[in-house]
């Protein structure tokens, strides 16, 4: 058998303008794609009826049929990457692997490890950057740091940016060479233990006209103001530099957003003790309350305060949450309630169908304060307040608390004014301490 490369797709689930796929096709050697079910990732997932799987499922079965079009396949296999790989190398005459780079440590830890074993077998491994505009060190300080901070750092990538950095991978060009291959069977979601559900997901469609508006709208829970590609930018399934080149000709507020994406992937690339510490050490001194009552009442939205409810219940009901609610909701919990960040986040990283760990841990710290470019911790959302600002008639809340304004709805479950004392009170202990 002739030999072949392989691209392995992760968070970069489309043939179209994809870097490493690019490279792959143009090596010479015939490129059959692969993706692996990830069991280290599965396995740890409590609900079987998790809407990503669902999702990346959906996702993996349009890429093998499109694959399948253009008289391909691809290969899907369900288990460890340590022990797929080796099996692999046995079966197939691989020559070279191409993926694209995934800076959460977890990957970065598994590509090192299949690294080891495709290099002992003579097989070449090759990283390309797909998932953000600017990775790692391309964006550093003029002293070789990491900026932490990020109005600096979005100056400085927007001095960076031109037109090579947002220009598409032409990969239709090369999709003759795709490996020729019959159809290869795919495990069902039930064969992995968890269930198909029928579930509507925002659209991979960029919304022009929301970009084009956005800077008006996209504090409004109750308007479609944003542009819900949170989950395509997660997976891949639509491309950043498509994205990012249409955000800088239409709205730079929304491109800004798109940097503060990158900004957070470098953060964790570059700090990747804070899904589990705080970034500023001296917060993993405030003493959190942590009551469990108030935990369960937060995620299942019953604080007794609308904005807060109607986010969470939002959250569970179709796994999204507005941005400003996602603020509110994350504040309320680190500040009225004094629940540790990473029980929120915990929370977020199972329910969240945009999941990702560098913005969402990102997001969190600075709810908590902790965190790189954070609150300061004396600023604490009053949520009346935010209500009032962002959601005026209440459109939103009534959507999602319905039983509003009637007996089943929960006194709240703690003062205003007393738990934002208490907050500031609890934070300035915690840093004064020597
Ligand atoms: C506590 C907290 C947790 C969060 N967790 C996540 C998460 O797990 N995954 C996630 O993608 N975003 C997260 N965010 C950021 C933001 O809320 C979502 O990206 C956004 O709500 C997604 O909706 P959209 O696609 O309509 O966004 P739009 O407003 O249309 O923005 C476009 C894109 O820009 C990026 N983006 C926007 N805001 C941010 C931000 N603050 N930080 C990083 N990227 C951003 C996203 O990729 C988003 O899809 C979190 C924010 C907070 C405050």
């Amino acid at each position: 058998m002739e030999k072949i490369a392989i691209h392995w797709f992760r968070r970069d689930l489309r043939l179209e303008d994809n870097a490493a796929l690019y490279h792959a096709l143009k090596s010479g050697l015939p490129v059959l794609g692969l993706f692996i079910f990830d069991r280290h990732i599965l396995d740890k997932l409590q609900d079987k009826t998790d809407r990503r799987v669902n999702f990346i499922y959906q996702e993996v079965k349009r890429l093998k049929a499109e694959l399948e079009k253009l008289g391909s396949t691809l290969l899907v296999k369900y288990g460890f990457p340590e022990e797929v790989w080796p099996q692999l190398t046995e079966e197939l005459p691989i020559s070279q692997v191409f993926a694209n780079r995934d800076y959460e440590p977890y990957a970065q830890k598994r590509d090192k490890q299949i690294y080891d074993i495709l290099q002992s077998k003579g097989i070449k491994f090759t990283g390309a950057k797909d998932h953000v505009i600017f990775e790692k060190n391309e964006v550093l300080k003029d002293n070789g740091q990491p900026y932490t901070v990020y109005t600096p750092y979005s100056r400085k990538w927007k001095e960076k940016l031109n037109d090579f950095y947002l220009k598409s991978y032409p990969t239709q060009a090369y999709f003759s060479n795709f490996y020729k291959s019959n159809p290869k069977p795919i495990p069902t979601l039930e064969e992995m233990g968890f269930v198909t559900t029928s579930y509507e997901y925002p659209s991979r469609e960029i919304p022009m006209g929301i970009l084009q508006n956005y800077h008006l709208k996209r504090d409004f829970p109750a308007t479609q103001g944003t542009s819900r590609l949170s989950v395509h930018l997660r997976f891949g399934t639509i491309s950043i530099r498509t994205l990012a080149r249409l955000a800088a000709s239409t709205n730079e507020k929304y491109l800004n957003e798109l940097i503060w994406r990158d900004f957070y992937q470098m953060i964790l690339y570059h700090f990747p003790y804070i899904p589990d510490k705080a970034f500023k050490p001296e917060y993993d001194r405030i003493q959190w309350e942590n009551n469990e009552d108030h935990f369960k009442a937060w995620c299942e939205g019953r604080t007794g305060y609308p904005i807060v409810d109607a986010g969470m219940s939002e959250l569970n009901a179709t796994g999204f949450m507005h941005n400003r609610v996602r603020m509110i909701v994350s504040s309320f919990l680190t500040k009225h309630l004094l629940i540790d960040w990473r029980w929120g986040e915990q929370y977020f990283a199972a329910k969240l169908l945009d999941y990702e760990m560098a913005s969402n841990v990102g997001g969190w710290q600075w709810a908590a304060g902790s965190g790189n470019d954070a609150a300061p911790y004396f600023r604490i959302f009053n949520p009346a307040l935010q209500t009032e600002k962002f959601d005026k008639h209440l459109d939103y809340v009534k959507k999602w608390v319905p039983e509003l304004n009637t007996s089943a709805y929960p006194k709240p479950i703690v003062d205003h004014t007393f738990a934002r004392n208490r907050a500031i009170e609890r934070y300035k202990k915690a840093l004064e301490q020597k």
